[in-house]
């Protein structure tokens, strides 16, 4: 059989230059409702930044994606898209913790989840970081996962005031798959959450943090089997022992204030921190 003539350089830069075309006829397109969005208080003055709408956009095109488009090209693209749009509908900027001049990871974190020209303000302290929100300075707020054994002043999660403010995404999305840890029982925690002074909304997939102050007779194992027992099984729990005792714990799925089973645990000044949706896998 004759080899097939490939096609020529030119032909196939003409073919990128009208897919080009085509792509930014969407983008502007897509640019223009968001505009009317924003203009015709579609949004009834609501908030712009809905993680939870963000999370199934990406989720649905993830799950379409084919061919030679990888998956965090998908993300990448769309994180930009969706920035933009909430750059357009006004006033949308990002704190997080660090020195200025210094690419940390949680900076790099937070620019490639917000975007590479969202406003991303750096404060030396997660306290700040927290404050930029409590005074409109940020929109959100992007600070470290909760770690076992943080220094106190690291432990933000602590100190965060529920429910003026919530953690409504971890970040990554796009998240290597999880490797078990404790022999398959406990998984880790995300590198980082956003916070913000919005209400998460549910995704069908999420998870959600529940704080509370455990009492003496509260050690870890009772606390595992009290929430097990109240149909609330942890995927992860961290304690802090002082100054006062707090802890922390994953739950799978989107907890709602008023859900029964909270009813039945015993923990003083339980709190539901947040909710967000399930990272996605990178593969
Ligand atoms: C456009 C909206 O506002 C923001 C921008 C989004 C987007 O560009 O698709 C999605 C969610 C919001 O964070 C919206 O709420 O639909």
């Amino acid at each position: 059989m004759p080899d097939l003539a490939p096609p020529d350089l030119a032909s196939l830069r003409t073919e990128i230059d009208r897919i080009d075309d085509a792509l930014h006829d969407l983008l502007m397109r897509r640019a223009d409702l968001v505009a009317h969005m924003a203009a015709s208080r579609v949004k009834q003055g609501g908030p712009t930044f809905r993680p939870g709408r963000e999370a199934v956009i990406l989720r649905r095109l993830l799950e379409r994606n084919r061919g030679a488009l990888a998956r965090p090209a998908v993300v990448r693209f769309w994180r930009e898209i969706i920035a933009s749009s909430l750059a357009q509908q006004g006033g949308f900027s990002v704190a997080t913790q660090g020195e200025a001049g210094v690419e940390s990871p949680l900076a790099r974190l937070a620019r490639a989840h917000f975007g590479l020209l969202t406003p991303l303000r750096l404060h030396p302290t997660p306290t700040r970081v927290l404050a930029s929100l409590a005074s409109g300075e940020a929109a959100v707020a992007v600070l470290p996962a909760p770690q076992e054994g943080e220094r106190p002043e690291a432990a933000w999660w602590t100190q965060m005031e529920s429910p003026r403010l919530h953690i409504v995404a971890a970040l990554p999305f796009l998240a290597p798959l999880e490797a078990a840890r404790d022999g398959g029982r406990e998984k880790a925690p995300p590198q980082a959450f956003a916070i913000s002074p919005l209400a998460p909304d549910a995704t069908g997939r999420d998870r959600s943090l529940l704080r509370f102050e455990p009492l003496p007779e509260h050690s870890r194992a009772r606390i595992l089997s009290l929430l097990n027992t109240a149909g609330l099984a942890p995927r992860w729990l961290l304690r802090r022992e002082s100054p006062t005792p707090m802890a922390l714990a994953e739950i799978e799925g989107f907890l709602a204030e008023g859900d029964p089973r909270l009813g039945a645990l015993p923990f003083p000044r339980l709190q539901i921190l947040g909710a967000y949706a399930e990272p996605e896998p990178e593969e």
